[in-house]
């Protein structure tokens, strides 16, 4: 293969650079998806029926799930039929570019416009990794020289305020907070009124993943995203639902909920080194069509990476 690449990319910085550096997190994935796709379509293999099953099966054992994945291999198929795949590393290309076409109308990095403060709501179930990837993400726009405020507005779980308490003091950020019980829209209120005060840039938002009923979440939700717009009324810029990578298709009937209460507008995929399931992406992507922002990829402060499609899909496809 010549040295460069589709992408851009360097056949030096796909086994070395980021693109190795991703593979290596996407370990489980890589193990089972990426490993048999390369023996599928990098060996001699002839392009018979068996062989699309076999493709079919690695792309819904990695969650891809069942529409996008029938979507993926009759555009392969068709495009045999037609005589235009001869052989496997041109089905391993086709493959290669309907995974782009999918993912890269996600590729929408989160852009801090300049209305101050930022309002970033961060939403999602317990349990997905929400206070662990608000304090990614406040490291990374800090890294980026922004200044940012933490509103601790899940009080309904008694650990969640002193656990985003504990990142603030790490990170030296300051955290509006009051106590376990306490009204969350009034924290979020002093939390505005505290961002426009210090003239924060970014106020990232934590809320209640979960509360006596699913009814009760949502309404708090709402009436949380009530208040930031009462007192901003272009905010929150961002609504962005954290998921659990792992969870497959049961996270996109969070999203379904979230959506429809909140209105999301960014998504976060986190746990993806600890899952088979890193297809999930390729559903997501062809059924919401929503901005995916964020990859969570391990449990430390810099495993929180800007979503990027053809870094993602590379680190998925097996080495040509
Ligand atoms: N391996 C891995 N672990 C993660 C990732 N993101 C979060 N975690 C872990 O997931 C666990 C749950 O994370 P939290 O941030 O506490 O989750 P939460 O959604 O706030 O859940 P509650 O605190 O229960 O509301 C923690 O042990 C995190 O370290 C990730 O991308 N990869």
């Amino acid at each position: 293969m010549s040295p460069s690449h589709p992408s851009g990319q360097t056949e030096k910085n796909r086994s070395t650079g980021l693109f190795g550096r991703l593979r290596d997190k996407l370990a489980a994935t890589q193990r089972s998806f990426t490993r048999g796709l390369s023996d599928l379509l990098l060996g001699n293999r002839a392009l018979d029926d068996t062989l699309f099953e076999e493709l079919e099966t690695l792309l819904l054992s990695a969650d891809v799930g069942v529409e996008t994945t029938r979507h993926l291999v009759s555009s392969i198929t068709d495009q045999v039929s037609r005589k235009q795949l001869k052989d496997a590393p041109a089905v391993y290309g086709a493959l290669r570019q309907g995974m782009l076409a999918i993912l890269e109308p996600c590729d929408r990095r989160l852009t801090i416009a300049p209305e101050r403060p930022f309002v970033i709501m961060v939403v999602g179930v317990n349990g997905v990794g929400k206070t662990t990837t608000i304090a990614k993400l406040a490291n990374h726009l800090k890294n980026k020289g922004l200044t940012v405020t933490l509103a601790a507005a899940d009080t309904f779980r008694a650990a969640a305020i002193e656990q985003l308490k504990t990142w603030a003091g790490r990170l030296d950020i300051p955290v509006i907070a009051q106590h376990t019980g306490a009204d969350a829209a009034a924290v979020v209120h002093d939390a505005m009124n505290a961002a426009v005060a210090r003239k924060a840039d970014v106020l990232i938002v934590d809320t209640a993943g979960r509360q006596h009923t699913q009814e009760g979440l949502m309404d708090e939700l709402r009436k949380i995203r009530r208040v930031i717009n009462k007192t901003r009324p272009d905010a929150p810029h961002e609504v962005l639902l954290v998921l659990d990578a792992g969870t497959g298709q049961n996270a996109l009937s969070q999203l379904k909920h979230f959506r429809e209460a909140v209105g999301v507008t960014g998504l976060a995929l986190t746990k993806l080194d600890g899952t088979a399931k890193g297809g999930i992406l390729l559903a997501m992507a062809r059924q919401t069509g929503l901005p995916i922002r964020f990859i969570g990829v391990g449990e430390g402060m810099d495993d929180l990476r800007e979503f990027n499609a053809a870094e993602y899909v590379d680190a998925l496809l097996p080495a040509p």
